[in-house]
């Protein structure tokens, strides 16, 4: 569906990047100086490559100028026109679409006759999006599109960018340095290093990879796995099954029987050897090793199967050692309910 490729060399850097992905959201992640705006500029044509090849279902982007390229751009702070209104910033542009739904996709209405001055980040930065997307674009690029918000606003902007993803038939390529946001929104995951792709590949199976957790940070590394929302109990926990059995959590505010997507991160997952008794935790799966990475701390990171899923915990080097952990051990991975946070559980989509 989405395709890029691209070759250039700028002085002391040299950027090979190619990638494939289906609809959805395409995350391009990696740390300052990866290459990630080098990429993105590529394919909205301002960066012109030694080589690029950007391809849109059938259609070739590379060889058309910027206007005729039809990307809809959002940058970090929203570039709205501070003398024309949300609905005048939203017509400018407008190349057909409804803005009626737009409006009501991104919680906008009441805010169409302010100025973009009175607005908040986040609603500025909806608005932002909402034009992108009445000039009826081929491809959305969202370039670190948070990044300027505080916790609050980003939280509040999250639910819009999922159904932007779910309910609108644009491929949207996003680039972000916060693996919390690619977890929660990314169909797609390209991990990007020095200007390579270290990996590319379905969000859950790439979030999984203990190769790449270097590429992610390893405080932030965590899987990804889908789950339903089985019942919602009196204490405040919501209970969810998953292909491990049963992931108790502080309350989701989900209906029974939605389908969502959990991160659960790496530094919230503990093993033992024998089925822990008599401890808090609620959430106890057996699961089998299946990879083990050492970091360049006293860490060690440790992929596990559990049920059909994949999940990672972070021990030290010294109770892998301790524990005999290798690849083919067989234990039990604990998860706190409470250390999975709301912000970790979002929305599922459609596999594609
Ligand atoms: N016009 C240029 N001339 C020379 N070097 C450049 C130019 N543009 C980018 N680079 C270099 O290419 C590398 C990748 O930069 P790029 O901005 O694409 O990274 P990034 O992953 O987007 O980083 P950030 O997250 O900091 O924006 C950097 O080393 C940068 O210095």
């Amino acid at each position: 569906m989405l395709e890029v490729r691209v070759k250039h060399d700028f002085p002391g850097f040299a950027l090979d990047v190619a990638f494939e992905a289906p609809m959805g959201v395409t995350a391009l992640f990696g740390r300052s100086g990866a290459g990630k705006t080098s990429v993105v500029r590529t394919v909205a044509g301002v960066l012109k490559a030694d080589e690029a090849l950007v391809r849109v279902g059938d259609l070739r982007l590379d060889g058309l100028s910027v206007p005729a390229r039809r990307i809809g751009y959002v940058f970090q702070e929203p570039r709205l026109f501070p003398h024309m209104s949300v609905r005048a910033n939203l017509a400018y542009g407008m190349r057909g679409g409804d803005m009626d739904a737009v409006v009501k996709m991104l919680g906008i209405a009441a805010l169409l006759d302010r100025r973009p001055g009175a607005l908040s980040g986040g609603e500025a930065q909806r608005v932002a999006i909402g034009r992108a997307l009445l000039s009826q674009p081929r491809l959305l690029l969202l370039d670190e599109p948070l990044a300027a918000l505080d916790e609050a606003r980003k939280a509040e902007i999250l639910p819009y960018i999922e159904r932007l993803r779910d309910e609108v038939g644009v491929p949207i390529l996003y680039v972000s340095h916060s693996v919390a946001e690619i977890a929660r929104l990314a169909t797609t995951v390209v991990a990007l290093e020095a200007g390579r792709v270290v990996r590319v590949g379905a969000a859950a199976d790439v979030l999984s990879d203990p190769d790449v957790v270097p590429v992610l940070g390893v405080r932030e590394a965590g899987a990804l796995v889908t789950a339903r929302i089985e019942a919602h109990h009196e204490d405040g926990l919501t209970a969810l099954t998953w292909s491990a059995g049963t992931l108790l959590l502080p309350h989701v505010a989900r209906p029974v029987g939605a389908e969502v997507r959990v991160r659960i991160e790496a530094q919230d997952v503990m093993l033992a050897a024998t089925r822990p008794e008599g401890i808090s935790a609620l959430n106890v799966v057996p699961v089998t090793l299946t990879a083990l990475r050492d970091g360049e701390g006293p860490g060690t990171i440790v992929q596990l199967r559990a049920g059909d899923d994949l999940i990672l915990a972070r021990v030290t080097r010294r109770s892998a050692t301790a524990m005999g952990l290798v690849e083919g051990w067989q234990g039990y991975a604990v998860v706190k309910s409470v250390a999975v946070a709301a912000g970790n559980v979002a929305a599922s989509f459609p596999v594609l």
